[in-house]
């Protein structure tokens, strides 16, 4: 090649190079114009910048709400992908079920986002071997390690610094219509404590469960996340962190945000329903008192885990050969005051009294078969500071003294004085029904004494089924609010285990209300829920231990309660009907109508027919 040659091909070549980079510079800042807005960018992989979209890009585009609000860096996302595809590693490390029950949650996650049809099939024929991925325990995993895990948004997402937005930002979802709503702010996630913006992996969970149990239509499903902070350090401190890094609003001004995000979401849909999710118990029942009579909404933690255990514990008096009136005479020894025991307290003790008379000396005497056991040990009259809700349960000093008791006392001395015929569990400390107070229990006066180790997930269980039937003895009751295998006692029985979870009762709660158009949902109505469960299960069934069904039926224990929910409804004149069924038209359904009904409204995973239409 010439000189001259050579020059030229030089020349063109940084001329091309010059060029590039100068249309390259003036691209990078040339807008690109698209034509879409809301979530339909944030599944575009072309336009889609996930958490880095800024806060005047999320105005623009109609996106606030639609994201977690800490906006990110480039550089950031990348660095939360390389840490998350990194931890895989790391938990390969940790034991091989943590490593895959998360592979398989995202493998079931990517399945949600592409093809919603296709996910619930396989969630509801596969509900026995998934729900634990979905929901808890790995639920429980995903929350924790959520900053990571997050690739697509899903749900809606009201933080602090939304103040004076949420009215406008509610319509940035893109259904006009929205039956249910599973909200939490994250403040105390199953027995993991705060977990922050992360917990909306809860919320997701549940509804994951509306549609698979309920069959509620999953394109009127919302799972929200109120971000009002966090308290937690190290999430604090996590430079990837997705929430608000700042801490928790208190008092007045949570209070502001909660009632704003109630006011948008009834304004936009106003026959929404508002399931409160694993709020810490400070707020739970405060925000039930003030909503409960004037929207459509209900704690699932406090209310529908006092269904669920008024049901077993109805059931575990079934086990025993004796009649469900018998339940007033069951010692009860609780562990755990929070937002989950002390709903359970209230429950059960108005049950006791209902059987009793339902009078004043009955609820008095029902009180004096409880005693609650919290961190800090028994609590009587003497408790110093003592919580408003837990003060109802709280023992006289004398008659403790009588029972060898005291202010303070230990589970262990509680379970040998009481001799109780039930030991119940929501304290979130994982082995609290150590050997010592398992032993203890040995000495019950009951012919099958109950053990409910409801706390969540797996590790926070106060004690496994094998502890309890190698300790107490095979006669046990067992029940656990996250799933175990039932234990192979080794002389041809098994232990049963049953599964003591809320999931019994929320999907069947909403739905019901949905169907009946309550306006509120009354105490009479969560009653019905739990008498329905507790009636589910047959007398032969009880007597070989079995208190609560198996997952596998629970599209039709749903049914059965959705529609004990609206004859509840019908009979208390709440109901209003839903759609073409008026309040009329639902008061002449009898019993098998209502049952037809509800399953006619159930949605299943069927392709339907598309075809296109121009707007
Ligand atoms: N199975 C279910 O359906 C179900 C439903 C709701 C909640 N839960 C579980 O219940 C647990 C508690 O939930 P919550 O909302 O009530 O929580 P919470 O934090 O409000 O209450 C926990 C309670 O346990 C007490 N506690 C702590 N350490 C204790 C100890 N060593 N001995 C006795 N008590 C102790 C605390 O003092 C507090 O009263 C969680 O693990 C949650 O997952 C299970
Ligand atoms: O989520 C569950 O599995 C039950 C309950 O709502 C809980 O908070 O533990
Ligand atoms: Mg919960």
């Amino acid at each position: 090649m010439s000189n001259f040659n050579r020059q030229i091909r030089l020349t063109s070549t940084m001329i091309r190079g010059l060029q590039y980079r100068y249309f390259t510079t003036i691209e990078g800042h040339r807008p690109t114009i698209v034509h879409k807005q809301g979530l339909d960018i944030l599944h575009d992989p072309w336009f889609n910048k996930g958490t880095a979209f800024s806060m005047t890009e999320r105005d623009r585009l109609e996106l606030r709400g639609l994201l977690p609000p800490n906006v990110m860096s480039n550089e950031q996302q990348i660095e939360r992908f390389m840490a998350d595809l990194k931890r895989l590693e790391v938990q390969a490390r940790d034991g091989p079920s943590d490593t895959n029950s998360l592979a398989k949650w995202r493998i079931l996650n990517r399945l949600h986002d592409r093809n919603e049809t296709m996910y619930y099939k396989v969630l509801i024929a596969k509900i026995e071997e998934y729900a634990p991925i979905v929901y808890t325990p790995t639920v429980g995993l995903v929350c924790q390690k959520y900053s990571g895990l997050f690739r697509r948004p899903r749900g809606m997402y009201f933080s602090a610094a939304d103040r004076g937005e949420m009215m406008s930002m509610v319509y940035n979802w893109p259904a006009e219509q929205v039956d249910m709503i599973v909200v939490t702010d994250g403040s105390r996630i199953l027995g993991l404590g705060d977990l922050g913006v992360q917990g909306i992996g809860i919320a997701i969970g549940k509804l994951d469960l509306y549609v698979a149990a309920a069959g509620i239509n999953p394109q009127r499903v919302l799972p929200i996340m109120i971000d009002v902070g966090t308290n937690n350090e190290a999430l604090l401190k996590d430079p990837l962190y997705l929430g608000l890094q700042q801490h928790r609003l208190d008092g007045e001004e949570y209070i502001a945000v909660i009632d704003e995000f109630m006011e948008a979401v009834f304004t936009r849909w106003p026959h929404v329903i508002v399931q409160f999710e694993d709020f810490q118990s400070k707020w739970a029942f405060k925000l039930l008192q003030r909503y409960r009579n004037s929207y459509r909404m209900f704690n699932d933690d406090v209310q529908g885990t006092a269904g669920v255990a008024i049901a077993g514990l109805l059931g575990a008096v079934r086990a025993q050969g004796r009649p469900m009136i018998d339940f007033p005479k069951q010692k009860i020894v609780v562990a755990g005051a929070g937002s989950a025991g002390i709903g359970v307290l209230n429950a059960a003790r108005k049950t006791m009294a209902r059987m009793l008379g339902n009078n004043e000396l009955a609820f008095e005497s029902a009180g004096s078969q409880f005693w609650v056991v919290d961190a800090k040990g028994l609590i009587t009259e003497e408790r110093e500071n003592i919580d408003e809700d837990a003060k109802p349960f709280a023992k006289k000093t004398k008659e403790i003294g009588r029972q060898g008791l005291r202010e303070g006392a230990s589970l262990e001395e509680v379970v040998r004085e009481v001799k109780p015929d039930v030991l119940l569990g929501l304290s979130a400390v994982g082995g609290l029904f150590s050997k010592e107070v398992l032993e203890a229990l040995k000495g019950s006066t009951s012919t099958r004494p109950a053990i409910f180790a409801m706390s969540n997930p797996t590790t926070n269980a106060e004690c496994t089924p094998e502890e309890a039937f190698s300790i107490v003895g095979e006669n046990v009751i067992f029940a656990s609010g996250s799933p175990f295998a039932d234990v192979d006692l080794g002389n041809g029985h098994i232990g049963h285990c049953n599964q003591g979870n809320n999931m019994y009762l929320f999907p069947g709660i909403g739905l019901g209300v949905l169907l009946s158009g309550s306006r509120i949902v009354s105490d009479g109505m969560l009653q019905a829920a739990a008498e329905c469960l507790a009636a589910y299960m047959t007398e032969e069934e009880v007597l070989k231990g079995v208190i609560y069904p198996s997952i596998s039926s629970i599209r039709d224990i749903t049914k059965q309660v959705a529609a004990a929910v609206i004859t509840e409804a019908i009979e208390e004149d709440l109901a209003e009907g839903y759609r073409e069924m008026d309040a009329r038209e639902l008061r002449k359904l009898n019993k098998e109508e209502i049952l037809k009904h509800v399953e006619d409204n159930m949605w299943n995973p069927e392709y339907p027919t598309l075809i296109y239409k121009k707007d």
